[in-house]
């Protein structure tokens, strides 16, 4: 059986969120205790909450939301980088070679902050992004919260994403994989006008590895 790494968070109380947006909330809308005969839940919270895939209707008024997407970018083999060197932003040289990689994920954080929000987070700049698309890679992924910083009014990083047509993994949770290949399986929800989609990512060991 090939290993598995869960690379998600866990959405549970307390979960950190962007400043100002949704918080995250759990509870019961129908209990057994109460007599019920299942026990049914119900959630709110902000669609980039958590490990989530970006809709270019995130960054785009016009474009695709999440329902639309192909799932293709999503499913396949990956290549995870430790950029946790990089300083504001990861740069090209902060970039090992990727050997052809389609898909690459970024370790930024030293500890994924599981507790509270960090606004001290490592972007990508702009000019990675279209690096990255002229190696041929479709999907990028990070344990950031954003490709672009938390005061970012003009998204350069986003749209890079967009001029490349390229996918986008936020809030990944990477402390605990070692940089190499892997087959990465991360399908956003299904939501129909969704800027963005909940993802259960994980990577499984390639058998040949
Ligand atoms: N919740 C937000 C509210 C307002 C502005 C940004 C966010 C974000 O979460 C950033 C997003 N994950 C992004 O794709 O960059
Ligand atoms: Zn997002
Ligand atoms: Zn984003």
């Amino acid at each position: 059986m090939s290993r598995i790494w869960d690379i998600s968070q866990t959405l549970g109380p307390g979960l950190p969120v962007w400043p100002g947006d949704t918080a995250f909330a759990f509870d019961r809308s129908w209990r057994m205790e109460d007599g019920s005969p299942v026990n049914v839940g119900r959630m709110t919270m902000s669609t980039h909450s958590g490990t989530h895939g970006d809709a270019p209707l995130h960054y785009a008024a016009d474009a695709a939301d999440i329902a639309s997407v192909s799932l293709a970018p999503y499913l396949g083999e990956c290549l995870v980088v430790d950029a946790r060197h990089a300083r504001d932003a990861v740069r090209v040289d902060d970039l090992p070679d990727l050997g052809g990689a389609a898909r690459v994920l970024l370790r930024t954080f030293e500890a994924f902050p599981h507790q509270a929000w960090d606004s001290g987070f490592t972007a990508i700049a702009a000019e990675t992004i279209e690096w990255l698309a002229a190696q041929g890679v479709v999907l990028i992924g990070t344990d950031a919260p954003s490709v672009d910083p938390q005061e970012s009014k003009t998204m350069d990083a986003h749209k890079a994403v967009l001029r490349n047509d390229m996918r986008i993994l936020e809030g990944l949770v990477l402390d605990d994989v070692p940089p190499g290949r892997y087959e990465l399986i991360a399908l956003p929800l299904k939501i129909a006008g969704g800027d963005a989609g909940l993802c259960r990512a994980i990577l499984r060991e390639l058998p040949d590895a």
